[in-house]
Formats: C-alpha cells, sequence, structure tokens
C-alpha cells in the first residue's frame, strides 16, 4: 500500500469530515452519561472453533465466521455483527498505533470490526453505510505475553508473504482480546482508516490498553506486506477533528 500521504489523490474523501484515526484530547471529550448503565456497551461473541488468518498484504486478519454481535453504548437499538479483526504496529515499541491520546502512540491497535446486521443485509452492503460500521480499538503496549492473541503470533512465521492465508484448528474467543475495563472508552463518528476511507465508522476506542508480549510484537514486525518489504508502520497518521466532539464514558 502506497504511503498515507498519496491517498487523497485516488480517493478524496481522505480529506472528508469525518476521517480517522484522530488525536483523543482527553480534556477536549465530553462526558456522556446516557451510554451508562442499561444500554451499556455490550459484547456477546460465539468463541471460534478454528482460526481463520490472512496476511491481506497490509495487516494480519482473522475473519470471522461466528455470529458475535456489538450492542449498546452509542450503538443505539442496533445489533453490530463481528466481521473480523486485525491490526496495526510500528517498526518500534514507540510507535505503531493509529489513535493517539493527548499525542501519545501506543505500540500497536487492534481492531474489531464490526457491520450493522439490524440494518443492513451484509458487510459489504454496511461499508459504505454512515451508520454501517463499527470499530472496537484496543491499545496494545510491550508487557506480558496475550494468551489469546498467541493462535495469531505463533503463526506469523506461517504467514509470511502477502496473500498468504491459513485455519489454525484451535479455538478463539474474542472477548479474551478485549482489555478488562471495557467501560471506559472514547467514542466518535469516523471513518476506516485505509482506502476506501469510507466515512461509515462509529468508532469505539478503550482507555485501558492490553499487553502483548515482545515476542509478540516482533511476530507481528517480521511479516511481509505486499510490497515485498517487512510490514512495520502500517497505520495512518491522525486526521483532523473538525466540527466533531469526542464523547467519553468516564470522569
Ligand atoms: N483499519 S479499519 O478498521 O478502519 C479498516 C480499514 C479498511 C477495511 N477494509 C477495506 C475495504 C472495505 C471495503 C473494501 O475495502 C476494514 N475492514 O474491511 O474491516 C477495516
Ligand atoms: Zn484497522
Amino acid at each position: 500500500m502506497k504511503r498515507p500521504s498519496t491517498w487523497g489523490k485516488d480517493f478524496p474523501i481522505a480529506n472528508g469530515e469525518r476521517q480517522s484515526p484522530i488525536d483523543i484530547v482527553t480534556s477536549a471529550a465530553e462526558y456522556d452519561s446516557d451510554v451508562q448503565g442499561s444500554n451499556a456497551l455490550s459484547t456477546n461473541y460465539t468463541p471460534e472453533s478454528e482460526v481463520k488468518l490472512v496476511n491481506n498484504g497490509h495487516s494480519i486478519m482473522c475473519q470471522i465466521t461466528k455470529k458475535g454481535v456489538l450492542t449498546g453504548g452509542p450503538l443505539g437499538k442496533d445489533e453490530y455483527r463481528l466481521e473480523q479483526f486485525h491490526l496495526h504496529w510500528g517498526a518500534e515499541d514507540g510507535r505503531g498505533s493509529e489513535h493517539t491520546v493527548d499525542g501519545k502512540m501506543y505500540a500497536s491497535e487492534l481492531h474489531l470490526v464490526h457491520w450493522n446486521a439490524s440494518k443492513y443485509s451484509s458487510f459489504a452492503d454496511a461499508v459504505q453505510k454512515p451508520d454501517g460500521l463499527a470499530v472496537l480499538g484496543i491499545f496494545i503496549t510491550p508487557g506480558v505475553a496475550c494468551n489469546q492473541f498467541k493462535v495469531i503470533s505463533d503463526n506469523c512465521g506461517k504467514l509470511k508473504t502477502s496473500g498468504a492465508e491459513m485455519t489454525v484448528d484451535t479455538t478463539l474467543d474474542p472477548t479474551l482480546l478485549l482489555p478488562s475495563n471495557t467501560s471506559d472508552y472514547w467514542t466518535y463518528l469516523g471513518s476506516l482508516t485505509t482506502p476506501p476511507l469510507f466515512e461509515s465508522v462509529t468508532w469505539i476506542v478503550f482507555k485501558e490498553p492490553v499487553e502483548y508480549s515482545k515476542e509478540q510484537l516482533l511476530a507481528l514486525r517480521n511479516l511481509v506486506d505486499s510490497d515485498g518489504n517487512h510490514m512495520q508502520d502500517n497505520y495512518r497518521p491522525p486526521a483532523a477533528l473538525k466540527q466533531r466532539k469526542v464523547k467519553k464514558t468516564f470522569t
């Protein structure tokens, strides 16, 4: 994939009104009390009985086959179905996340992508609709190994080149990829962070990061992208906030 600075030519929406990622300025985020209590954000995922991994040339992606849903919080009454998850990371620990928090970049960012199954018939149908997608953003920081991520990091060596796919005969519960605190998050209306950059994403970015080991982060950096280079720094830098407000669920 070409560098983000070149995307504007082929995808004019790159300079649109609701682009992602953004820098989250914590002092400017507005507390939103009505995403608590009864309509708190809720995940109801079914563990995958086998894990389908793809090196899609610009990330490592796990295709979901079960019908897990995300509801509540900023999503109103709609059910959003988990479609896939993937990550963005840097060449070193000091960079790699797409969203930043008061300018701080994390080593990586995990995206769990969902589509609005209450209103649309498929991911492809939902992907261009303003309320079509919801993505959970989880910051990753170096520390202890994440056991649930092992099935991905242990198989990166077999998915080295762009286009490589494999199915691992093991279970994976996406719930265990989330931080322990899923009540505290920022949320705002944004977009896909790679072309075609559709402005169809309700972003939900958790405040609490998850730890991956150094070895797990190194496994990501050894993947090879569609240009045949090490897949590293596959993050888009923050876009302008423009007329948007970021909400937060914590004080
Ligand atoms: N970093 S992200 O979660 O915003 C993101 C970006 C692009 C795409 N897809 C690119 C695409 C969509 C339609 C045609 O091609 C996805 N996704 O598919 O989940 C997620
Ligand atoms: Zn992503």
